[in-house]
């Protein structure tokens, strides 16, 4: 197997390298099989037991990760992009506990390796981290009762991620996601969503709840988030039509969608947002709920494995 990736000089750590199932997505990213190769043959020269499972359909990382015991298994390491962390995230909640998560990131935004300081590129980063990488305890957020670790989000987004082309998305990435929020832009109708947020009451026509930082890639749209809060970072964005995508659209990659004056951005244990029954929630990047929602975050943590 050729390696892509040039090994950096870093000095051995003493602790043992840990076991770890990796729950590979084949449907996740373009052409990255190459790159899972290169991190599982990293890991094995670093000592660590690797056990590899391919899911074949949508579930199967979650049900993978729900049968890993703390006997034979330190970690579960979701090999894709946000949407298999989010299902491994899941299936270790149904699990015994335990058990830590970690990340190969082969997907297509891969927001939890911004948030982490994951370099998607760097294999050897990568390998290490999940052999011998720290990990944070972080708070989980529940949307219905779905585990999610990033973000969880009602209104135009949620739309774009139900409605995007996944076979546009399988050949042109991100790009799919652009022409979807155009396309969206044009016929959604940008109903009023309610949002109660600690018992106090907003309006917004889009809103994303973050437990992280970065959003739709290396954007950053709620600064003072924190994974490792017990605490949701809401922000409510009340412009409609091509007009408010347009400016959304540019603020975000810019980093200024939070200092923009109409977006407001409440810091909340737990949200109601109110609106279409029915309407589609997203969570790390997938559909998790569907309105009205419950989004909150409380006792609920997982260790996630992260660079030192
Ligand atoms: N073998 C499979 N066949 C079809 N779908 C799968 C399979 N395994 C997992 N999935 C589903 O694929 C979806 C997308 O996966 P994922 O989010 O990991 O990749 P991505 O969409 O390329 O990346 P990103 O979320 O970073 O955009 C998830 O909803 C997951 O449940």
């Amino acid at each position: 197997m050729s390696i892509s990736c040039a090994p950096t000089a870093i000095a051995e750590p003493t602790a043992a390298p840990r076991r770890v199932l990796v729950i590979h997505n084949p449907t996740a990213g373009r052409h990255k099989r190459k790159r899972l190769q290169d991190v599982i043959d990293r890991l094995e020269r670093l000592g660590a037991a690797v056990v590899c499972r391919e899911t074949r359909m949508r579930g199967d990382a979650e049900d993978f990760a729900a049968l890993a015991s703390p006997d034979t298994c330190d970690a579960v390491v979701a090999a894709g992009g946000d949407g298999t962390v989010n299902e491994v995230l899941n299936g270790l909640g149904r699990g015994p506990g335990g058990v830590a998560l970690g990340v190969i990131p082969l997907g297509t935004a891969n927001v939890l390796a911004c948030e982490i300081g994951l370099d998607p590129k760097d294999c050897d980063q990568i390998a290490r981290t999940i052999a011998f990488g720290h990990a944070r305890h972080v708070h989980v957020g529940v949307a219905n009762r779905r585990r999610f670790l990033l973000m969880a989000g009602a209104g135009l987004d949620a739309h774009v991620v139900a409605g995007v082309n996944i076979a546009l998305k399988r050949r042109t990435g991100k790009l799919a996601y652009v022409v979807e929020s155009l396309k969206q832009a044009v016929g959604y109708d940008f109903p009023v969503l309610g949002i109660r947020a600690d018992g106090v009451e907003y309006e917004g026509r889009m809103v994303v709840a973050c437990k992280g930082r970065f959003y739709g890639g290396p954007f950053v749209a709620a600064p003072d988030a924190s994974l490792e809060a017990p605490k949701l970072d809401v922000c409510i964005l009340p412009n409609s039509g091509i007009g408010g995508v347009v400016r959304y659209g540019l603020a975000l990659p810019m980093g200024r969608l939070s200092e923009l004056p109409e977006v407001q951005v409440v810091s909340a244990r737990s949200i109601l947002i109110t609106g279409p029954r029915g309407a589609p929630v997203q969570g790390d990047g997938d559909i998790v709920a569907r309105l009205p929602a419950e989004i909150s975050v409380g006792d609920d943590t997982v260790e996630l494995i992260c660079p030192d």
